[in-house]
């Protein structure tokens, strides 16, 4: 059973305490503490390797954590633990990899869920679809297969997919990672103007311009620790960390 958490938990989008993970020997994720407010929109950033896909997987249990506390929308998350299905359907993800399903149409792709898991009649898992591919700007590709569209486009239609579930939050690792630099900027508008919705939203990427103008919060992770957390202005300005120093004279030059 997923233990329901009351107390200030319940205002915060996502509380890590101490959260430490380990593939085999190797220590990914050293005693994180970091609690995202509802609404907040954080940026994680950080040199390769240094543990941010690790902790937004553990977020929707893609990935479990062997020591510490992990509470997503007011649930304690523990490896086993039931639920799984409410968990991931209340947190959106995307990828770097768009993970369409090639065989489906665009629409069918964003009405599976909704008609396998939420048992929706078909013809209102399609309007919702068409909702929300209409909010990230290519209805009139529904009835393509995703080989047919631009990477771009995929993408976009990946954050459809997860909007259609109404997430309370959502996740995005390296969404533009894959993406050649025209297409870069078609998906950070999509998810710019999620975040003006007040949409809560944790973005694992190394588009600063997009954690400049969006984020409320910068982590900035190095060998699996959070270092540093500043607000961009803050941060962009006057990164107190050395490594952070480095890694954004890297990144901005
Ligand atoms: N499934 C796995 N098994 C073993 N080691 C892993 C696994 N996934 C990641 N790692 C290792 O854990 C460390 C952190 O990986 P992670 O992908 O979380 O980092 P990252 O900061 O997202 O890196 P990048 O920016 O390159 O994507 C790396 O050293 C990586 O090689």
């Amino acid at each position: 059973m997923a233990v329901q958490m009351n107390s200030s938990s319940d205002n915060a989008a996502v509380t890590m305490e101490q959260l430490c993970k380990w593939y085999g020997s190797f220590q990914v994720l050293h005693n994180v503490d970091l609690s995202v407010a509802v609404g907040e929109r954080i940026v994680v950033c950080g040199p390769s390797g240094s543990g941010k896909s690790t902790l937004v997987r553990c977020i929707n249990q893609l990935e479990t954590h062997e020591k510490g506390r992990l509470i997503v929308n007011g649930v304690e998350l523990y490896k086993g633990m039931r639920g799984l299905a409410e968990l991931r359907r209340d947190v959106g993800m995307v990828f770097q990899q768009f993970n369409l399903f090639p065989h489906l149409t665009v629409l069918d792709n964003c009405t599976l869920a909704l008609v396998r898991a939420r048992k929706l009649p078909r013809d209102q898992a399609e309007e919702i679809a068409m909702e929300n591919l209409k909010k990230v700007r290519i209805p009139e590709q529904a009835h393509k297969f995703p080989t047919q569209l631009s990477g771009g486009q995929q993408q976009r239609v990946a954050i459809a997919r997860a909007l259609c579930m109404k997430p309370k939050l959502m996740l995005f690792d390296e969404p533009t990672s894959a993406l050649d630099p025209e297409m870069i900027k078609e998906v950070l508008d999509v998810m710019t103007e999620l975040a003006r919705d007040g949409m809560t939203m944790i973005c694992v990427t190394h588009e600063m311009g997009f954690a400049r103008e969006v984020a409320d919060r910068i982590i900035f992770m190095d060998s699996g620790r959070i270092i540093e957390q500043a607000a961009p202005s803050k941060f962009f300005k006057n990164p107190e960390h050395p490594r952070a120093q480095q890694f954004l004279g890297q990144m901005l030059h």
